[in-house]
């Protein structure tokens, strides 16, 4: 066995084909891939920390999640390379992505799904795929990392409505009172629900960093391409605005101003 054999660098390093000439494609193509192979293992660690939670083991959870935050922080940081590029640089090779779109990335919709977010729209682009939409829609119909959260802190005995713990885990969450309550409830005894708390800030880490990532791409898009719609139909920039408004853990915020 060898270096290369073992890691099938042939096969890593053959996949990125540049389609122009174009100096900034091949920098483009590999912050993408680079992005993609951090977001497999964030959704590995993501499925195992919400199976550790719906069994109450939360030891491993919270390794699984300081993790995930750490490859947050590169995903994050590596928008500092992309925005090297100019819009002049990435104007010359955007039309060789005809109609294809970020919108096109499973991976980062799998993330989205397995923290809570359910939007029909999300898996409309992968319809064609029926391997990636069955994942997809498994993941959908689900409970979901919070689903599973709120379950948890339901049988430690702290009440919470039971529409929020999901009979039906494809229904779309919308924040609710009675769950920001439940929340209030562990933060004014944190030392008796230690762990939920533990929980509950790792999971306001995991969508502050989340955010972040969503903040830093629409700022780089607005550099790069300023108010053009998208490859991939939407509006640009203000879709992107728009996406920054959705939460994972709506309550998470809002009991942070009842306390
Ligand atoms: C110059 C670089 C980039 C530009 C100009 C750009 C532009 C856009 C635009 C305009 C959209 C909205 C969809 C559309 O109409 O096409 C979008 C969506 C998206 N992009 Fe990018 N993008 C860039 C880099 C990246 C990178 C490096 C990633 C990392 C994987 C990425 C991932 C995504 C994802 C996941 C979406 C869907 C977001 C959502 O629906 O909430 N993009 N991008
Ligand atoms: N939506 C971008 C194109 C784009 O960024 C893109 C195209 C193909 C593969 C990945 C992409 N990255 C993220 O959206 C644009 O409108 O220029």
């Amino acid at each position: 066995m060898s270096y290369g054999a073992y890691l099938d660098i042939d096969t890593l390093l053959s996949a990125q084909k540049p389609l122009s000439d174009h100096h900034d494609e091949l920098l483009f193509i590999v912050i993408h891939h680079v992005q993609e192979l951090w977001m497999k293992l964030i959704i590995r660690e993501l499925e195992v920390a919400t199976a550790c939670v719906r069994e109450g083991d939360l030891r491993p959870a919270f390794k699984s999640l300081a993790r995930v935050s750490r490859i947050q922080r590169q995903l994050v940081e590596a928008w500092d390379v992309l925005s090297t590029m100019t819009p002049a640089d990435y104007l010359a090779f955007r039309d060789v992505l005809g109609q294809s779109s970020g919108f096109q990335s499973w991976q980062y919709r799998l993330m989205e799904i397995l923290l809570g977010a359910r939007d029909e729209f999300m898996l409309r682009p992968h319809a064609h795929d029926a391997a990636v939409s069955a994942r997809l829609q498994a993941a959908f119909d689900a409970p979901s990392l919070y689903q599973e959260a709120l379950r948890l802190v339901a049988r430690r005995g702290i009440p919470v409505p039971e529409s929020a713990l999901g009979a039906n885990p494809a229904e779309r969450h919308a924040e609710d009172e009675g769950v920001v309550e439940a929340w209030a409830t562990v933060y004014r005894h944190s030392t008796e629900y230690f762990d939920l708390y533990e929980l509950a800030e790792e999971l306001v880490d995991l969508e502050d960093a989340f955010q972040q990532w969503r903040f830093r791409h629409v700022t780089t898009v607005e550099r790069v391409i300023g108010m053009r719609t998208g490859t991939g139909g939407s509006a640009g920039v203000a879709y992107l605005r728009k996406a920054l408004e959705r939460r994972f853990f709506p309550e998470l915020w809002a009991v942070r101003g009842r306390l």
